[in-house]
């Protein structure tokens, strides 16, 4: 099915997943879709690997964390999170030297937490290579970061809009 990317979000300058400067992250670029799914198209290096092409699992993880975590701001663009739990299910090798998509919905927001769910696809778009489920609590920004700087978060425009994307893969929402 093809979904229309509604929304790119915002990128940070250091972090791991997302910093645009992290040389030894994935700067990766992050878009909310029209079924309030949150997505990335990326591409591990050789330096993120654990066996030989094979993403190290300690990255996967990472990228289902950010990417469960950005779908709250689909329906709450003001909320920030900071993980509290994250279950991670690795079902196939991913590779390092093929594109993936991870994609992450939210689930259930109650009081100061929210819960979503994830998954890594395969280059077929649909081949599902891990997924997860996350708890995060909402917290200000301004406590998250302390006496950093806010300056580095920022919409980096894409040199080719991407406007939509085919996923053979249903999204459920448990809860
Ligand atoms: C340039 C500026 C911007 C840069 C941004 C850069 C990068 C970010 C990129 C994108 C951002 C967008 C979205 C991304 C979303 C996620 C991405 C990854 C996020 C992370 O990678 S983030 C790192 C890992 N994450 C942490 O670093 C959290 C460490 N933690 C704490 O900071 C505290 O733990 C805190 C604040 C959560 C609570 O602390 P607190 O002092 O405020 O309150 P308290 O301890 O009383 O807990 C209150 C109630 O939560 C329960 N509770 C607490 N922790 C629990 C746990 N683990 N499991 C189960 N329940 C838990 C208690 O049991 C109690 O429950 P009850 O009320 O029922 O008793």
């Amino acid at each position: 099915m093809k979904y229309k990317v509604m929304k790119k979000q915002f990128n940070s300058d250091e972090c791991f997943v997302c910093g645009i400067h992290n040389h030894a992250g994935l700067k990766t670029a992050f878009y909310e879709l029209e079924n309030g799914v949150v997505i990335t198209i990326t591409k591990g290096d050789n330096f993120h690997q654990s066996y030989p092409n094979r993403m190290h699992g300690g990255i996967i993880s990472a990228l289902l964390d950010e990417t469960i975590g950005r779908a709250i701001n689909i329906t709450e663009p003001e909320t920030w999170g900071v993980t509290i739990k994250l279950e991670v299910s690795y079902r196939k090798p991913v590779p390092l030297d093929e594109e993936i998509v991870v994609c992450g919905w939210i689930t259930k927001t109650k009081g100061m937490t929210f819960k979503g769910e994830g998954v890594i696809l395969a280059k077929d778009r649909k081949t599902v290579l891990a997924t997860s489920e996350g708890t995060y609590f909402k917290q200000n920004i301004h406590d998250i970061i302390g006496e950093h700087r806010l300056s580095g978060w920022q919409f980096i425009e894409d040199t080719h809009a991407v406007t939509e994307i085919e996923l053979d893969h249903e999204f459920t929402r448990s809860e």
